[in-house]
């Protein structure tokens, strides 16, 4: 059992009642593989006597969504439970809590988070989570400020960057963010109707001048430990909790990257509203609700991460410079902007798409849908290195709807 292979569903349970606190001795467990994502086995296993439940979730060693063709490292999964542990330790409680791993079967086993819903799912269907900025705040906050050089020994993150070194995972992204979406790369996919579109994204010198330097801080600006995939997908919630999972990009790089990704994700919602809602002025109010929610987390999250400056801030120079911190935050959120305006694009021409968007139904619609989302990505990313607050960014995405719809 110990020598890696993919598990069948009867070996996850096998392996869980080896795992003596999980399960009352002698249980009868059920196992049913429920992984949706692009790249791992994730089983579900559970004694319906005692009502208890985990998940194991094991790396294969290749790109799921692809097959064979695209090997990938089982070293994801060492990434992906560290990970867990340490934003486990810096932001209790918006994690799921990791039971055991095995780094030869590329295994983690984790709390059951099925009480909770894929973010994504919960806002397709309409659903409002009120306390969702407060939360991911926080988690943004802690983890990417106790991870800099801001908020530990500078020594020691040096090592935990060697430690989170993930190359083929960053060039995933590398390709599939910051280069396929801006040629004509046979990874691309796209709809038929948005040719023009995309042809439109590949000639657009300005546009790859920006994703360029946006780039070129992915490739080397090593930060703060990320979560490397901070997508709706990547976020279980209910109106009282949310838990983060799936770190398995994580590495050392810009921080913008991860609060880019969860207001890219927001926005690519946001383009499918009308679908969603069976109205227009349900439609509108749900937009408002994202926007008011986008605003909300810059806001919160720039005031957090303010306060561990002036409270536990480590650098002495940082600390006392003039100014240091509003330029600092500043430069954060250009990259913010910059990097969830990338995530947009490639989510609607590149390889991997949204729910929110491909599900609609209706072709004129989802057309529709698809051109709005590139219009705001590509303004975002064009606006980057001008803006000066969040609600410059509100604005542009207004002034995109307005002028699309
Ligand atoms: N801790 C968990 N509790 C409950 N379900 C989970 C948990 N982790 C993953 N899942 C389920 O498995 C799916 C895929 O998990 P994910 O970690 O996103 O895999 P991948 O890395 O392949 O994208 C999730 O969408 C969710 O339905
Ligand atoms: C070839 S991987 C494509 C895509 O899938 C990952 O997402 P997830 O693990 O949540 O399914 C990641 O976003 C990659 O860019």
């Amino acid at each position: 059992m110990s020598t890696y292979h993919p598990l069948t569903e009867r070996e996850a349970i096998e392996i869980s009642l080896t795992l003596k606190e999980l399960f009352p001795e002698g249980a009868e467990l059920t196992s049913r593989e429920i992984g949706d994502g692009n790249l791992n086995l994730v089983f579900h296993i559970s004694d319906p006597a005692s009502g208890r439940s985990i998940i194991m979730k094991q790396a294969l060693p290749y790109a799921k969504v692809v097959g064979e063709s695209w090997p990938l490292t089982l070293d994801r999964a060492r990434i992906e439970s560290e990970a867990l542990i340490l934003e486990g330790e810096l932001a209790p409680g918006l994690v799921p809590q990791v039971y055991h791993y095995d780094a030869e079967l590329a295994l983690t086993v984790m709390e059951d988070l099925s009480n909770h819903v894929i973010m994504r799912q919960g806002l397709m269907q309409n659903n409002r989570y009120p306390l969702f900025a407060e939360h991911i705040s926080t988690f943004l906050a802690q983890t990417l400020f106790f991870t800099s050089d801001l908020g530990m020994n500078q020594q020691e993150k040096k090592l935990r960057a060697r430690n989170f070194t993930n190359p083929e995972l960053c060039k995933i992204t590398e390709d599939l963010i910051f280069d396929d979406p801006y040629r004509d790369a046979d990874t691309n996919s796209f709809d038929e109707a948005i040719r023009d579109e995309a042809a439109a994204l590949w000639n657009d010198g300005a546009l790859h001048l920006e994703v360029a330097l946006l780039r070129e801080k992915f490739l080397t600006h090593a930060q703060a430990l990320l979560h490397g995939d901070l997508h709706t997908g990547s976020i279980f919630i209910t109106p009282q909790s949310t838990k983060i999972i799936d770190p398995e990009f994580a590495y050392y790089g810009p921080m913008g990257f991860d609060i880019g990704a969860v207001i890219a994700n927001l926005l690519l919602n946001y383009t499918s509203r009308d679908h969603w809602n069976s109205d227009a002025a349900s439609a509108h109010d749900y937009r408002t609700y994202l926007l008011d929610s986008i605003r909300e987390l810059w806001t919160k999250f720039e005031l957090k991460f303010r306060t561990l400056w002036t409270e536990h801030g480590s650098d002495r120079i940082a600390k006392s410079a003039p100014g240091y911190i509003d330029l600092y935050l500043q430069r954060l959120l250009q990259d913010t902007i910059g990097f969830a305006g990338c995530k947009i694009v490639r989510r609607v021409v590149g390889l991997a798409h949204v729910a929110d968007i491909d599900k609609i139904s209706d072709s004129s619609q989802r057309e529709h849908t698809q051109r709005l989302a590139l219009s705001i990505g590509k303004s975002l990313i064009k606006l980057n290195r001008r803006a000066k607050s969040i609600d410059e960014l509100i604005s542009t995405v207004q002034t995109a709807s307005a002028v699309k719809v």
